[in-house]
């Protein structure tokens, strides 16, 4: 495996193990829509059991599999992970969501997989989505806030993603924009509200990576291929 994976992806299918699959629709039929990474994570209702379920689910199915853990104790120890993406919330309200959550993660854990681990800097814009409230995050943000912000996670942080999230709402393209032009070498991913091929397409014109959610439990496997079609063409 390189050490960036994700430099090389186009779309990335982020599947809540705390949500329900549309009537029909199974996890390896969302495995086989040509995304390029599926990402196990969500906010609310997360549990190792639940998280484990997914995994296991996905794990005969030739996609690599990474967790995107909310909080510590939800990581599991699965080998058909790829590894783990850890988020960290640069514009939370709390330094707890930026550094905290990881320091106590590593002074609890023992024996961290390194390797297998990484981080995204998020910067969290939909002040309704779940992770917003959560982290407390601060979402009054322009444009030049979020390039600014972009800027700061790759030249000084040294971070190897951004990822700009909308959750559960479609961005604003300005600003989507405005973070692809302050990003250089890190990957910049999108995701928030992509619904179909003209959506994604939208945000795959500025983003590295888009990351599409929601999508798949409530719509299905044809309106995902739609959306993997469309980062494939931009
Ligand atoms: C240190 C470790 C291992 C974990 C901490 C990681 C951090 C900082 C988490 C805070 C941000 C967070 C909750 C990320 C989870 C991924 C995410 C943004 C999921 C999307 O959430 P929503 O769409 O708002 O939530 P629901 O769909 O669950 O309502
Ligand atoms: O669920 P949606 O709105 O597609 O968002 C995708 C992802 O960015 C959520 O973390
Ligand atoms: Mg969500």
């Amino acid at each position: 495996m390189t050490a960036c994976p994700w430099d090389d992806w186009n779309h990335i299918l982020k599947i809540d193990p705390d949500k329900e699959l549309p009537e029909g629709v199974t996890y390896g039929d969302l495995c086989a829509t040509g995304t390029d990474a599926i990402e196990v994570g969500g906010t609310m209702g997360i549990t190792e059991e639940n998280m484990e379920a997914v995994v296991d689910a996905c794990a005969e199915h030739d996609v690599p599999l990474y967790q995107e853990p909310s909080s510590p104790d939800v990581v599991i120890d699965n080998r058909a992970l790829e590894g783990y993406l850890i988020p960290t919330v640069f514009n939370a309200g709390s330094p707890f969501w930026i550094t905290g959550a990881h320091k106590e993660w590593v002074r609890t854990d023992g024996d961290m997989d390194w390797d297998r681990t990484w981080t995204e800097a998020y910067i969290v814009m939909n002040p309704e989505a779940d992770v917003a409230e959560y982290t407390e995050a601060d979402c009054d943000l322009g444009p030049d806030d979020v390039a600014a912000y972009a800027e700061v996670a790759e030249r000084m942080f040294g971070q190897e993603i951004v990822y700009l999230e909308y959750s559960g709402t479609f961005g604003d393209e300005e600003i989507v924009e405005a973070a692809g032009e302050a990003t250089d070498e890190t990957t910049l991913f999108y995701g928030g509200g992509i619904h179909d091929y003209d959506s994604a397409a939208t945000m795959a014109r500025h983003a590295d990576v888009i990351v599409v959610g929601d999508l798949a439990h409530e719509d299905g496997v044809e309106a995902v291929r739609e959306t993997v079609e469309a980062a494939q063409d931009a």
